[in-house]
């Protein structure tokens, strides 16, 4: 993986443009995710331990929003069921380049791994197979709000008996003070893992149009609406946090 240290948002910019999954991004994106985003190698690695727990033999495991296939390696360490692969899905041809090199070395260097297909496509426009485990890692939240319990349902309509969706999304809180509170904290970390105020102020405004986090309460809500039977919180650090959705 590359070590390219996040530097994107260190110099004033006239104008802040729009976050997106470019050819930048994707060059430093092991970095800044690590230092942007509390709890995500825990969240990834579980990941792969939860997904052990659902797999079932002969079934799709997704990876939606793959980025550099971060999940996708940790379903492979972790994922022992008969039969199973794994789909990786991303719509930003730079991430899909990546991820299809970091796999292909893996592939060279370890024996009996799951087999992975990359597919650079929409997740929205995806013709689902029967899956049991499906992973949203901090994709979701950049899925236009309307669109959401659509795909949702589709995801639900996919899953076999004793599947799962886990779902990893930065949360709002609709209780102001915790809101507040937790937003503070999440630029302590920042601050803590060396970006500067300009860094996290630009990237502010850089995701504030393109990312649209939601309330734990509206995921639950939303998830139900889709037709999962249960939602589980599994993880939270700080304003970022894991469920498990149920069929
Ligand atoms: C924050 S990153 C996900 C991180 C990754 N899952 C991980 O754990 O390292 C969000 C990813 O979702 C992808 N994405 C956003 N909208 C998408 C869509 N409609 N279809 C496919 N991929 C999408 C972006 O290109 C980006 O790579
Ligand atoms: O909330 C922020 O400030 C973030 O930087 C979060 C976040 C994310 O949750 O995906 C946004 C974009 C990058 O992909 C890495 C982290």
């Amino acid at each position: 993986m590359s070590k390219e240290p996040d530097r994107i948002f260190a110099q004033p910019l006239d104008k802040v443009p729009d976050f997106a999954f470019n050819e930048d991004v994707v060059r430093v994106f092991p970095d800044m995710i690590k230092r942007s985003v509390p709890g995500y190698p825990t969240i990834v690695e579980n990941l792969g331990v939860l997904a052990a727990q659902f797999a079932q033999p002969n079934s799709v495991l997704y990876d939606l929003g793959a980025s550099l296939g971060a999940v996708t390696q940790a379903l492979r360490r972790h994922v022992r069921t008969d039969g199973c692969r794994v789909i990786a899905v991303d719509n930003s041809a730079a991430m899909v380049e990546r991820c299809r090199e970091y796999l292909n070395g893996q592939n060279s260097m370890f024996q009996e791994l799951l087999p992975v297909e990359v597919i650079e496509g929409d997740i929205l426009a995806l013709d689902f197979q029967p899956a049991s485990v499906v992973a949203l890692n901090f994709t979701l939240q950049f899925i236009a709000p309307e669109q959401r319990t659509a795909l949702l349902s589709r995801i639900r309509r996919s899953l076999l008996p004793g599947g799962a969706l886990i779902l990893s999304e930065k949360l709002r809180f609709n209780d102001a003070e915790e809101h507040a509170l937790l937003t503070d904290l999440h630029v302590a970390f920042k601050r803590a893992n060396g970006y500067s105020e300009l860094e996290i102020a630009q990237k502010r405004s850089a995701i504030e149009n393109v990312m649209k986090p939601d309330s734990l309460e509206e995921h639950r809500e939303r998830l139900l609406a889709a037709g999962f039977s249960k939602v589980v919180p599994w993880f939270q650090c700080l304003n970022f946090a894991s469920l498990i959705a149920l069929p």
